[in-house]
């Protein structure tokens, strides 16, 4: 469906897109995930037409988009700042972008109608801009998108401006939105549970370049490299080191971990290097008496946080340079436990992932 290969942009001597190449599928809900200045919104703008890359090619269903303004792709864009007019009622509002379309009366207010239904803004189409909340503006916003029938639907960072709650609430909309259109949508953001709760598949991006595109399960749970394990949540980093090799597995000795036997991570550096592991602190698992498991450690508690639904601990086990970060979810007393106490926990040596060098990136144009 969109299909981008080897775009850079460069502002001046300056890299914001270094080469990147990736595909998306028709009806996906995609997202570009990453902290700020990596590139993603420059992406994002350039598939809308609104940048134009200095490099590479942009396809939307084939056509090729070079030299294509935004107004004659078949692509839509919601903004941050939800622009709509404030002198325009919804209807008035979601109804604008149709008028160049010259449609019949009955039409338009059809196609209007359906949009309305479609972001469940119900009754209030009569209702000006300064008499919505939030998420409603953000509602009027998504349908003058979807109002166009564009064959994708760009986001840049739609709800960012909702507090936390009613963004939840619109995340689990805007999925389900998503899957009833069955429009592609390519959703730009920072917030990594946003990515992970709404995507098909996300592309993680830093420096200009794609670290890695894969399902949210995947990307949380089998990050390729440190960078993007860090940025899609908390990981206890562990130093190991590689000591076999056996095709596209490797032989890994930790500390307190054991000998591993891992897949081989990207930018593997060949037997006797060093390496990094990680696991997620909700994996390690707390033993209370009585209970063994097949992989267990000791440690103290070195410190504890209380979340509410969640304690999250901080282990202190003797041989490791770092304490390991547990969360646990509160049924069992991990709120109660005292700094210092004597623990035992398990762990599951397939949650740990052997991660690859992340590479040094450069910005500024040779
Ligand atoms: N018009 C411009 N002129 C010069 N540099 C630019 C321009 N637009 C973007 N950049 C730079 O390119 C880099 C990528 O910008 P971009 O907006 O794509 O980042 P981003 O990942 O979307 O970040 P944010 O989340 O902060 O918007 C940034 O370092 C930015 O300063």
């Amino acid at each position: 469906m969109i299909s981008i290969d080897t775009v850079s942009k460069h502002y001046g001597i300056y890299k914001a897109l270094d080469a990147v190449s990736l595909d998306i599928a028709q009806g996906e809900f995609f997202s570009l995930l990453g902290p700020s200045g990596c590139g993603k919104t420059t992406l994002l703008r350039s598939i809308a037409g609104f940048e134009t890359p200095s490099d590479g090619t942009i396809r939307i269903d084939g056509q090729e988009m070079t030299g294509t303004p935004p107004n004659k792709r078949p692509v839509n864009m919601v903004f941050q700042s939800y622009a709509i007019f404030p002198h325009l009622n919804v209807e008035a509002n979601i109804a604008y972008g149709l008028k160049k379309l010259r449609l019949s009366t009955e039409e338009e207010r059809a196609r209007v109608g359906a949009a309305i239904e479609q972001v469940r803004l119900g009754n209030l189409g009569k209702r000006m801009p300064n008499e919505l909340s939030g998420g409603q503006r953000q509602r009027v916003a998504l349908a003058r998108a979807l109002v166009m029938k564009p064959k994708v639907l760009l986001l840049d960072e739609p709800l960012s401006a909702l507090d936390k709650k009613l963004r939840e609430e619109m995340q689990i909309e805007l999925r389900l939105l998503q899957k009833a259109v069955g429009i592609t949508f390519v959703l730009v953001t920072h917030d990594q549970y946003e990515a992970l709760a709404l995507s098909d598949r996300i592309a993680v991006m830093f420096d200009g370049k794609i670290a890695q595109i894969a399902t949210p399960k995947e990307i949380y749970q089998r990050p390729l490299t440190r960078r993007v394990a860090d940025f899609l949540g908390g990981m206890n980093f562990l130093s190991a080191r590689v000591t076999g090799e056996n095709g596209n597995r490797l032989t890994v000795e930790t500390a307190k971990f054991g000998v591993l036997n891992m897949e081989k991570p990207s930018g593997y550096q060949g037997n006797g290097s060093q390496a990094t592991i990680g696991i997620r602190p909700e994996r390690l698992r707390l033993l209370w008496e009585g209970e063994t498991a097949e992989h267990e450690l000791t440690g103290k508690v070195h410190n504890r946080a209380y979340f509410g639904e969640t304690t999250h601990l901080e282990v202190a086990v003797e041989g490791l340079e770092r304490t390991l970060s547990m969360i646990e979810t509160n049924n069992y007393g991990a709120d109660d436990l005292p700094i210092g106490a004597e623990i035992r926990l398990a762990y599951d040596p397939d949650a740990m992932v052997l991660l690859g060098e992340d590479r040094a990136a450069e910005r500024i144009v040779a």
